[in-house]
């Protein structure tokens, strides 16, 4: 039976980290890190992870602040709150939750925010930087920073000669996961909806991370053996079993499947999904150390 990598505790780590920074840098220079986080409209899920990053956000000790707006907020209306919020010495970190509705431009609305401050790590600055390697002066987006500390968990931060598969190739997860297990020395390829044999080409993975948005796609013989699974997905699916009109929770990976052939796995939930708001915190508190001309922790 694989291990379960617990996200739930190693967020709770980072989380600890990020605050005895924040205290620590306040102490120093009298810097209270700021987090603004905006949200556009009712999503229900996007309203529960903002509040939940609100929450965080003071448990770190954060000068948190939430703009919620209506649905019907106009793209003029809310480049305003951007460029307000990016001349605001008082914020270090925004975020826009996504994703915005649809009469917003949401890639014209990333791109409006101060790469310095662009926490998310969706700026072209800050693509462009982890692309090319220079991840130490980069934010790397929340979701695959937190992927690679759950791998380096397991398997140290060198993957010299290790062979991985990432299953998507999203701007927010795929992309930025092949650069950072990349830079990690890596061998990496990079499937999706058209690769030929995706059975096959996952049972070559050593570390196999799943990002497609496909409840259960990845089955437990897609799996090589001993294999570290990183499942990112986070789908909501019948669950009649529990009651009439019941829901709940499963990854991108047939879990139970999976576990009786990997060496280790993530659950969901309690794996990845807990890790994108502790690294949302990490990533915030290191803008602040660096708008302070303080050297960053590293996470
Ligand atoms: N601007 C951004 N928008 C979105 C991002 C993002 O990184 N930046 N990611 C996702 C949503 N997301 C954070 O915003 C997020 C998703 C899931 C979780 C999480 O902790 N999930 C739990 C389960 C929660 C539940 O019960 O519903 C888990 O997996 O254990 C946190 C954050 C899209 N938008």
């Amino acid at each position: 039976m694989a291990e379960r990598i617990d996200g739930k505790a190693v967020a709770a780590e980072v989380v600890e980290k990020v605050r005895t920074a924040a205290d620590a840098l306040r102490a120093k220079t009298g810097v209270q890190t700021g987090l603004a986080v905006v949200i556009v409209g009712e999503d229900p899920a996007s309203q529960v992870y903002v509040a939940s990053k609100g929450r965080k956000a003071k448990e770190c000790g954060f000068h948190s602040v939430e703009h919620a707006l209506p649905e019907d907020t106009s793209e003029d209306d809310l480049v305003a709150l951007i460029e307000r919020l990016n001349a605001d010495p008082a914020i270090h970190g925004i975020l826009v939750q996504l994703p915005l509705p649809k009469h917003i431009d949401e890639g014209r609305i990333i791109q409006l925010i101060d790469p310095d401050k662009d926490v998310d790590g969706f700026h072209f600055i800050n693509v462009g930087k982890l692309g090319t390697g220079e991840v130490a002066t980069a934010f790397v987006p929340c979701t695959p920073a937190g992927s690679m500390l759950l791998i380096e968990r397991v398997l140290g931060r060198d993957l010299s000669g290790k062979t991985a598969v990432v299953v998507g190739r999203s701007n927010i997860v795929g992309k930025p996961m092949f650069n950072l297990l990349l830079a990690a020395n890596a061998t990496v390829t990079v499937a999706h909806s058209r690769t030929a044999d995706l059975p096959a080409l996952c049972r070559t993975a050593d570390i196999l991370v799943a990002a497609v948005g496909r409840p259960q796609m990845i089955k437990g013989d897609w799996i090589k053996p001993g294999a570290v699974v990183i499942d990112v997905g986070i789908n909501r699916i019948p669950a009649p079993e529990r009651g009439e009109g019941k829901t709940r929770l499963v990854g991108d990976v047939d879990f139970d499947g999976a576990e009786k052939v990997a060496g280790a796995i993530t659950p969901v939930p309690g794996g990845v999904g807990p890790m994108t708001i502790a690294m949302l915190m990490a990533n915030s508190v290191v803008s602040a150390y660096r708008a302070a001309g303080e050297e960053p922790p590293v996470f």
